[in-house]
């Protein structure tokens, strides 16, 4: 006999959601992976999907982010973005996710020759179609290598001119120790200059003054994690009191080792402190599961309450960049199904 889901479970199911921190190239699933390669006649370090997910097993953000890099290089043409994108966008529509921002990486491609706007092209048709066919509206945000130069990211922006009317905001990934936001600043003027809202990694494994440093540098309108904003108790006190939004993403915060056990997770600490935080699913094909998966794990590791996930899930549209008659609309539909479960 099946055991019945538990009633929060139930409702974390039912509930419309949106996802705000997710790289598409962080979607690619191991199976993808292969098919790719071998169309692109692209060697991979690895036998078979079975090794690739062993080898699945990383201590802290940098030994992932080597395997997500090298992973990453079996996209090529738009097709291959299309498809990455089209396959993420079907699993989102499975966890009744109703709008997304996703992150892209376009210094991860255009350094290996592929030109920016085969990229761009093939992850927004497959947002268009994802708009049509499934009713999932979404924004796009080109995020910034942090491990390369200021110049680097200038000549990105340069290079993505072209492409603005495609791209929705700026962010800023990849390896944290040793890449301050302060390091970005010129880049981050620049694109507040061409009228591109801002949001920064900050606080994963770096300090809470990373976090401080993204609001106050960079002008971020979100921070991605923000975990250690609890390392700074007046840093929480600003957080909570300017409504900025912490995108946390626990199962990759479980895989990286930012925390050793999600019952330990400081997610409804954050809540409890009047943040706006919620959870994401970062690089599902890497950490084990997407938004669903997050918030059952989180669920049962936490034994958040129904009104805890309900604030999470508000909290997700209220700090989405949809149009405040969306982010009302989603709201009442929200209450009502919480209402139907309870
Ligand atoms: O969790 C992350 N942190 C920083 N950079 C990233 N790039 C993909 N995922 C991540
Ligand atoms: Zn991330």
């Amino acid at each position: 006999m099946t055991e019945a889901l538990h009633p929060v479970d139930q409702l974390i199911l039912a509930l419309p959601k949106t996802e705000l921190h997710l790289h598409i190239e962080g979607t690619l699933e191991p199976e993808m992976m292969f098919e790719l390669a071998q169309k692109n006649g692209i060697t991979l370090p690895y036998a078979n999907v079975e090794e690739v997910r062993a080898a699945y097993s990383f201590d802290n953000l940098q030994s992932f982010l080597d395997l997500y890099y090298a992973g990453a290089s079996v996209l090529v043409t738009e097709e291959d973005f299309y498809d990455l994108t089209w396959a993420y966008c079907e699993r989102a529509y499975s966890d009744h996710i109703v709008h997304i921002e996703i992150f892209f990486d376009p210094q991860t491609h255009t350094a290996r020759g592929i030109d920016i706007g085969t990229v761009i092209f093939g992850i927004t048709r497959a947002l268009q179609d994802a708009t049509d066919k499934l009713g999932i509206s979404s924004r796009l945000i080109l995020c910034f290598l942090r491990h390369l130069s200021e110049a680097d990211g200038q000549a990105t922006l340069e290079a993505a001119l072209p492409y603005l009317a495609q791209i929705d905001g700026v962010g800023l990934d990849s390896s944290e120790l040793g890449h301050p936001p302060a390091k970005f600043q010129k880049l981050f003027k620049r694109c507040r200059d061409l009228g591109l809202p801002a949001v920064a990694h900050a606080g994963e494994e770096g300090p809470a003054s990373y976090i401080t440093e993204a609001l106050d540098l960079l002008g971020a309108a979100r921070i991605d994690h923000g975990v250690r904003c609890t390392d700074d108790a007046a840093l929480v006190v600003r957080l909570a009191t300017e409504r900025i939004p912490l995108t946390v993403c626990p199962l990759s915060n479980l895989k990286l080792c930012v925390v050793d056990d999600l019952a330990k997770h400081n997610l409804r600490n954050l809540l409890a402190a009047g943040l706006c935080a919620m959870v994401n699913s970062d690089d599902p094909a890497y950490f084990g599961g997407y938004l669903n998966a997050n918030l059952l794990a989180c669920r049962a590791a936490l034994d958040l309450s129904a009104s805890e996930v309900i604030q999470l899930i508000n909290h997700s549209f209220e700090a989405s960049w949809l149009p405040d008659a969306d982010k009302a609309r989603w709201r009442a539909e929200v209450l009502r199904i919480a209402c139907i479960a309870k």
